[in-house]
């Protein structure tokens, strides 16, 4: 006899990259009976529906979210509120809803007023992504190995969460739980910022190219290039993320722009030791992250 699967009915509200990397991942694990897909999107739904990674798809809520246990909203930050809106009616008690969104503050305030008294929301935010989009940019091993934040708020159902925590263990991922405005503190600085940067650098170089009349991004070296890959990550996500999480990205910004000023000194007046020492610190930096891994 085979164990019944976690979920009856899972239903991915939003069927791109992370949305569709879950789904080939739960039908990989046997994580739901049934997978379906909400998406705004006619062409998104056809898609899914020809790679063959979930039984039905549709833009009519009532018609895909009826009979589902587990909701997972994977659209834009800022659609959130849009979301909440077109699928509250149609939940039922004892309905589990979590996202993946990149902001958890935003997310709270946005979806939970829509969702009606007996439904159990577990917000969430997968560590892991591409700069590519759309359901057929997804992947089964895109968690593996990857951080899972979740950020349900007191008094949650716990049964809830561990049903989530499970999920996301089962395609490989580590679990950590955090308050929703902690976490849009540490991903500002380490998803947030990084985006920023890369997004800047490469729109300066593109200028410089056009005021040098040279060819800067034709001969850029290899650490360019990293930026350029994450600078082309989607442009309304990220516009969400930006828009979503203001107050940490901006005292952020405050703090690098302040330690940049400092390198930007140090190099002005040949400040060889500071510039060494900041380098030293950031190597150690680096390859504790690494060993951190391998551990
Ligand atoms: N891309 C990443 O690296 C990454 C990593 C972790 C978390 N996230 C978060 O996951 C979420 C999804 O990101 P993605 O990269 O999978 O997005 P994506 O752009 O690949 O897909 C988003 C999907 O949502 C659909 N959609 C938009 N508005 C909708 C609405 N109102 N109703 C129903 N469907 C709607 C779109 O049609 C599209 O199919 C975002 O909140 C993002 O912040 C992204
Ligand atoms: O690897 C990448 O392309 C990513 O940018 C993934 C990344 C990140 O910053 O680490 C991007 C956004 C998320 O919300 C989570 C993960």
């Amino acid at each position: 006899m085979t164990a019944s699967p976690l979920f009856g009915t899972l239903c991915l509200v939003g069927i791109g990259l992370i949305n569709s990397s879950i789904a080939r991942a739960a039908r990989l694990h046997g994580l739901a009976g049934r997978i379906v897909t909400l998406d705004a999107s006619q062409q998104a739904c056809e898609t899914a529906l020809k790679l063959g990674i979930v039984d039905a798809a549709g833009t009519d809520p009532a018609t895909v979210l009826a009979g589902a246990d587990l909701i997972i909203v994977g659209t834009p930050v800022g659609a959130m509120a849009a979301v909440g809106a077109a699928i509250g009616p149609h939940l039922m008690p004892g309905t589990i809803v979590s996202d993946v969104g990149s902001v958890k503050m935003a997310v709270v305030r946005d979806l939970l007023p829509h969702l009606p008294e007996g439904v159990h929301f577990v917000p969430g935010h997968p560590i892991a992504g591409t700069e590519h989009s759309g359901p057929d940019a997804g992947f089964a091993e895109l968690f593996q190995g990857r951080w899972c934040i979740l950020t349900p708020l007191p008094g949650t159902d716990a049964v809830a969460v561990d049903k989530v925590t499970t999920l996301w263990r089962t395609m490989g991922s580590m679990i950590e739980i955090m308050e929703p405005h902690h976490h849009d503190k540490v991903l500002a600085i380490t998803s947030h910022l990084p985006h920023l940067i890369a997004y800047t650098i490469v729109g300066t170089a593109s200028d410089l190219e056009d005021d040098l009349q040279q060819e800067v991004i034709k001969f850029s070296a290899s650490g360019f290039r990293d930026f350029t890959r994450i600078a082309a990550s989607d442009p309304i996500m990220w516009r969400d993320v930006f828009l979503n999480n203001k107050e940490a990205v901006l005292e952020v910004i405050q703090r690098f722009t302040e330690d940049l000023t400092a390198l930007q000194r140090a190099i002005r007046w040949g400040e060889g030791e500071t510039l060494e020492t900041h380098f030293r610190e950031t190597r150690a930096i680096r390859r504790a992250i690494i060993d951190a891994k391998q551990a």
